[in-house]
């Protein structure tokens, strides 16, 4: 197969190509640069696969990073774009199911093709568009399979996650695995726990961002992956319930924990505080996320949110809210959402028009609970537009709260 029309991304590319072999190496697109191309998806990196060792790959250009010097990759460096560059290598050793313990750098490209994954994703590209497909890549794709390149087990073995990314292609490209690569995963689902949560986070997450979340949930049964990812061991009715929902409609990371948590029935904030670090996610998803699914209970109860809930919400955590209340069969209008949180007269408590030192100057209070108290009343006040946000009100009506709470 030729590709004539090549993407922008591989004619930007080309001269790097083009330099590697000037100097008498081999270099290719590889990987899932390749297999988007052939699949008309777009593109997110280009990968680049070369012949030509580390040190030497450095000689060639003048801008380059060492971003994984000790497995083959230099990052080069062009027009303000970056292209992970790899020697040609094999591996050997895997003793701990994630990474060899011994990298080799080749000089033949079917070396380096035979240990990659799928063999849709080992799939190389010349400069000129010239697809080289050494173990039926091509067919595979065309048929929409997900067949490990050669024995399945050794695959999972030399990288568990591998197994992950197996169902998660799937969701993403609604591709069938092939039996004996399922197989294997079923066999070898235990290894998923030796592999760190945040790389099993990852292909989970994209998997239920995929169009195609049926096939990629679908293996994750049949196969019992999900048994051994964090919190999943007994988890097989959540996946039944994902199954019946458009979660395809999922476009952040956000919504899809808040998705995760809504339908788990973790409202309480410790619980999906729990659920979250589990899954080792940062301290700013899990208040994201705390935030959001409480903005859906509140949709859920009263399809709006009140002007006080709304504040303490904000426009981000209430539209991941709102597209995860969609999902559900109880959104709301966003631009209707979004009006309403516009509408409110402040948005962050250091708008509001006085502070403590205020409040002590009026010797309405001195430092202490009750000033927070009263700090908190006024803020109150404001987003329920009871007092308007202005200096004088604000004091009149902090001289109100204070007396009534001397007495
Ligand atoms: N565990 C892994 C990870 C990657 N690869 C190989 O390295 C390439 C690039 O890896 P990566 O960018 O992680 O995956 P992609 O296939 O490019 O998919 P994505 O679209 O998510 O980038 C893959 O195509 C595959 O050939 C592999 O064999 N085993
Ligand atoms: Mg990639």
């Amino acid at each position: 197969m030729i590709l004539t029309q090549l993407p922008a991304e591989f004619q930007a590319a080309k001269p790097i190509l083009d330099t590697i072999e000037a100097a008498g190496y081999e270099a290719y697109f590889v990987g899932g640069c390749v297999r988007d191309t052939i699949l008309g998806k777009p593109l997110h990196d280009v990968d680049i696969a070369t012949s030509a060792f580390p040190a030497e790959v450095k000689q060639l250009f003048k801008r380059t990073v060492d971003t994984g010097i000790e497995h083959g990759t230099v990052m080069i460096l062009d027009h303000g774009n970056g292209y992970e560059t790899t020697t040609f290598r094999t591996e050997s050793g895997y003793q701990d199911f994630r990474r060899p313990d011994q990298v080799t750098f080749v000089r033949s490209l079917q070396d380096d093709l035979k240990r990659r994954d799928f063999t849709i994703n080992a799939l190389a590209m010349t400069a000129n568009g010239k697809v080289i497909d050494l173990f039926d890549g091509l067919a595979d794709l065309e048929q929409g399979v997900l067949r490990a390149v050669g024995i399945a087990e050794a695959r999972f073995h030399e990288d568990a996650l591998r197994m992950m990314r197996a169902v998660r292609f799937a969701s993403q490209l609604g591709f069938t695995i092939e039996p004996q690569t399922e197989q294997a995963i079923a066999d070898n689902a235990t290894l998923l726990t030796k592999i760190a949560v945040e790389r099993t986070r990852v292909e989970w997450e994209k998997l239920l961002m995929g169009q195609h979340p049926i096939a990629g949930l679908t293996g994750l049964l049949t196969t019992g992956l999900y048994r051994y990812m964090p919190a999943m061991a007994d988890q097989e009715g959540l996946l039944r319930q994902l199954m019946a929902l458009p979660t395809w409609h999922l476009t952040s990371i956000e919504s899809t924990w808040t998705l995760l948590s809504w339908t788990m029935r973790l409202t309480d904030e410790a619980a999906v505080r729990h659920l979250l670090k589990m899954w080792r996610t940062s301290n700013e998803l899990i208040s994201h996320v705390t935030t959001a699914v409480k903005a859906v209970a509140a949709l859920k109860r009263a399809g709006r949110l009140t002007a006080q809930e709304n504040f303490y919400t904000g426009l981000d955590a209430l539209t991941t809210a709102n597209q995860v209340a969609t999902i559900l069969g109880f959104g709301q209008d966003q631009t209707e959402l979004a009006r309403a949180y516009a509408d409110l007269p402040i948005h962050d408590k250091h708008e509001l028009a006085i502070n403590g030192g205020d409040l002590v100057k009026a010797k309405l209070v001195t430092p202490g609970p009750m000033m927070g108290q009263i700090l908190t009343a006024c803020l109150q006040a404001v987003i329920t537009k009871q007092v308007a946000n202005q200096q004088d009100d604000l004091l009149d009506f902090a001289g109100m709260v204070a007396d009534s709470k001397n007495h």
